[in-house]
């Protein structure tokens, strides 16, 4: 079943079974789900395809930063999978970022392809320690330039660059944003956050929202609350 909500439920658990009753609770038609380091990790491609046998799109968050040959291996098997969407890390570069996208060309179901910019659990300190001297929004641009030279969808940001990205990249360009809190939520380690709404009104394209969902007594409520608050 393909989805048209913005929302993207991060399952990150250590256990399958504990995924798919996360999933279970969820529906189709108003989410998306992704998988990350965590739960693919322990459980492999076997977990991506019980999602997709309850009948959800699956964005595969593994975030791949290799050499080019590797990662682009990495997008085919992910494009064998069919899974929905997948990624890589920008900071690879245009060579790393072309060879996935060419390893798509051609491919029976193509995923959508998308560049971490900068986490959102980073602040512009954090990126001084690894030796980035730019600002955390001038590097998300920077960053995203390089991504859609590269051919590929959009980036994974957070929403507060959402605006100068929109400007700078066009409507077409997806921006999916992951560091979303709804009203009152902890942050956890998050550091660059917006809420749904406010980040709808930003012109994100997908929000991915874990704990503030998956922790919930109703997750389900949860996910009604939000898209009703999109509304
Ligand atoms: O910049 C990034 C890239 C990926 N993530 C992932 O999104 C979810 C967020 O989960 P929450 O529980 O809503 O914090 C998680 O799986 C991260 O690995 C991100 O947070 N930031």
């Amino acid at each position: 079943m393909t989805s048209s909500s913005p929302i993207i439920v991060a399952l990150d658990y250590s256990r399958a079974e504990d995924a798919l009753a996360m999933a279970a609770r969820l529906d189709p038609a108003r989410v998306r789900v992704k998988v990350g380091k965590e739960l693919f990790t322990r459980a492999g491609p076997d977990v991506v395809r019980a999602l997709q046998d309850q009948g959800f799109d699956v964005f595969l968050d593994l975030k791949y930063h290799d050499i080019p040959n590797t990662v682009a291996g990495a997008v085919r098997a992910a494009a064998e999978l069919g899974v929905w969407m997948v990624n890589v890390h920008a900071s690879g570069g245009k060579r790393m970022m072309s060879a996935a996208r060419e390893v798509l060309e051609g491919a029976a179901r193509r995923p959508l392809l998308t560049a971490v910019t900068v986490l959102t659990s980073q602040t512009s300190d954090d990126l001084r320690e690894v030796g980035v001297a730019r600002a955390a929004e001038e590097q998300v641009m920077a960053l995203a330039q390089l991504t859609e030279e590269s051919g590929l969808d959009g980036v994974v940001c957070s929403a507060l660059e959402a605006p100068l990205l929109r400007r700078a990249r066009g409507e077409d360009f997806l921006l999916v944003t992951p560091g979303i809190r709804p009203e009152g939520s902890a942050s956890d380690d998050q550091r660059r956050i917006m809420t749904p709404r406010q980040a709808r009104e930003q012109g994100v394209s997908y929000m991915v929202i874990g704990r503030p969902i998956t922790q919930a007594p109703e997750p389900a409520v949860v996910v009604d609350e939000i898209l009703q608050s999109l509304s």
